[in-house]
């Protein structure tokens, strides 16, 4: 079947740009992104591209061609369902917060009052594909609400999941590694992929069985995070043995079964991805009754979470056992560089710990508010609100937020940050002045010869 409308549920991180790639790569197909947050589709739909709710290098430009053009954003979340061929979810699955499997599973309420929304409106025949990450065998729970209308509409239900990483989303989605489609119905999977060859060659598309697919997404996560939590493991045995963990990254790196990328030590992986794929893996192979399987996952956590709190051991120790009203100046907040995300952000939980010690902490990101950073402290529910506000500011400028600091902390790895006047910091922070950067962005040897005492991960 020819596709002639896209109709896309959630305009989040993953819904906003995937759909604008396809509008941009399939002018003659009408894409249409809806949501229930009606102040994200104002914001989606504001003039100003710059005022876009996600910012990804590269968005704002697609965006702008396409809008108005064969893409729309809106809330009529009916009318699109209705007139769509095909519909993608793409609403959020976080861990979920209450009952059975509370900290560990899925939590599908949105998939399933989106398969619902589906079934109530749809009166012709549909392809749903799953876009969100979901556990393995959700297809079938889709299947069933879809299947159960009483009325002749026909659903045929892919997955395809999304490999993209946050700061690199257009670059991802314009060259991906491979599209995978998983899927019972030839005629479905091949009006799906007659829309991804309108850019990507036919060999990278990927045909497999539903719940190979569904399984490969949280597999494929799992993987990559699993990568950083060896290398952060081998980080914490350079420190004691003077081996330097850049150096063992890149001699394990050159031999090709390995391989060199994501082998960057770091104060522990941040986003909304990789903690609650893997901890849902975790869940399934438990449900199973797969101890080892679901222990040997885990450990990928424990390690990470270990990894953030030796970081914040080990300034606080540095700075002779005490950070109680000490200014600590933290650069970054978002958990990669080129993003405004801060979900499961390392600096969270590494200022939690620091606040704990009655530290004052400022902040500078170039991308996140102080809105933001105290929201995101409120979730952990540790101290109260009006506490959290007292001890932590975000700073207009780098040089404010370091001014008269005893330390800096390097939370995220922004390519800003090496270029700034690091000797004007120095002069203007307390003596000794330390730096704990935990992305071994900045030179070791430059900072010191400048004067600060300097820490990095691994070395
Ligand atoms: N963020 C990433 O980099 C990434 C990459 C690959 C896959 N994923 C997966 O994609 C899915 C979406 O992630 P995201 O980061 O885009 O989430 P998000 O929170 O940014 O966006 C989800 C959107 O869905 C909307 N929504 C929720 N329920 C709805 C409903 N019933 N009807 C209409 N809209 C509804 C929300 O309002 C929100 O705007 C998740 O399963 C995630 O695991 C995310
Ligand atoms: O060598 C590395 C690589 C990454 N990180 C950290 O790991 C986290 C995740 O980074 P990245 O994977 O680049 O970003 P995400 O946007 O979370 O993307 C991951 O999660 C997405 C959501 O499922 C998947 O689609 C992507 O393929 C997968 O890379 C970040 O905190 C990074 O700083 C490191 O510490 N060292």
């Amino acid at each position: 079947m020819k596709v002639t409308k896209i109709c896309c549920i959630g305009a989040g991180y993953v819904g906003g740009p995937t759909m604008a790639v396809i509008a941009k790569k399939n002018p003659d197909v009408k894409v249409t992104i809806v949501d229930i947050n009606q102040a994200r589709i104002d914001a989606w739909n504001d003039f100003d591209v710059s005022k876009l709710p996600i910012y990804e290098p590269g968005l704002a430009e697609i965006v702008q061609e396409t809008r108005g053009r064969n893409l729309f954003f809106s809330t009529e979340i009916d009318k699109a369902i209705d007139e769509s061929e095909m519909i993608f979810i793409s609403v959020n699955t976080p861990t979920k917060t209450y009952g059975k499997g509370k900290g560990m599973s899925a939590d599908l309420k949105y998939v399933e009052l989106c398969a619902r929304n589906i079934a109530k409106v749809a009166k012709t025949d549909k392809i749903v594909v799953e876009k969100s990450t979901l556990p393995v065998r959700t297809a079938q729970a889709i299947k069933s609400i879809l299947s159960n209308t009483g009325s002749n509409v026909k659903f045929d239900i892919l997955s395809n999941p999304e490999f993209l990483a946050e700061g690199t989303a257009i670059a991802d989605l314009l060259n991906p590694d491979r599209v995978l489609i998983g899927g019972e119905s030839e005629e479905a999977i091949e009006s799906l992929a007659s829309i991804y060859r309108s850019w990507v060659p036919q060999e990278l598309i990927l045909r497999t069985n539903v719940w190979s697919s569904e399984l490969s997404k949280l597999t494929a996560n799992a993987f990559l995070a699993q990568r950083i939590s060896s290398i952060n493991a081998i980080s914490e045995l350079c420190e004691k043995t003077e081996a330097n963990v850049n150096e063992v990254a890149k001699a394990i790196g050159m031999d090709s079964r390995i391989g060199s990328k994501f082998l960057k030590s770091s104060v522990g992986f941040g986003g909304s991805c990789f903690q609650k794929d893997i901890l849902n893996l975790v869940y399934i192979a438990r449900s199973y009754n797969l101890q080892a399987v679901a222990d040997y996952w885990e450990q990928v956590i424990i390690l990470n979470d270990h990894q953030k709190r030796r970081f914040a051991d080990h300034l606080i120790s540095t700075l002779y056992n005490t950070v109680s009203g000490k200014k600590i100046g933290l650069l970054g907040w978002a958990f990669k560089k080129d993003t405004n995300d801060t979900r499961e952000s390392a600096a969270i939980y590494v200022a939690d710990y620091l606040l704990n010690e009655q530290a004052n902490i400022a902040v500078f990101d170039p991308k996140v508010s102080n809105e933001k950073m105290l929201s995101d402290l409120n979730y952990l529910n540790t101290r109260s609100e009006e506490e959290n506000s007292k001890l932590i500011h975000a700073a207009e400028t780098p040089y404010e937020a370091l001014k008269d600091a005893h330390a800096v902390a390097i939370m995220t790895e922004w390519d800003e940050f090496k270029t700034y006047d690091w000797r004007k910091i120095y002069t203007n922070m307390k003596r000794p002045a330390f730096i704990f950067d935990g992305r071994n962005l900045l030179d070791k040897s430059e900072m010191e010869k400048i004067g600060f005492e300097y820490f990095s991960i691994g070395q």
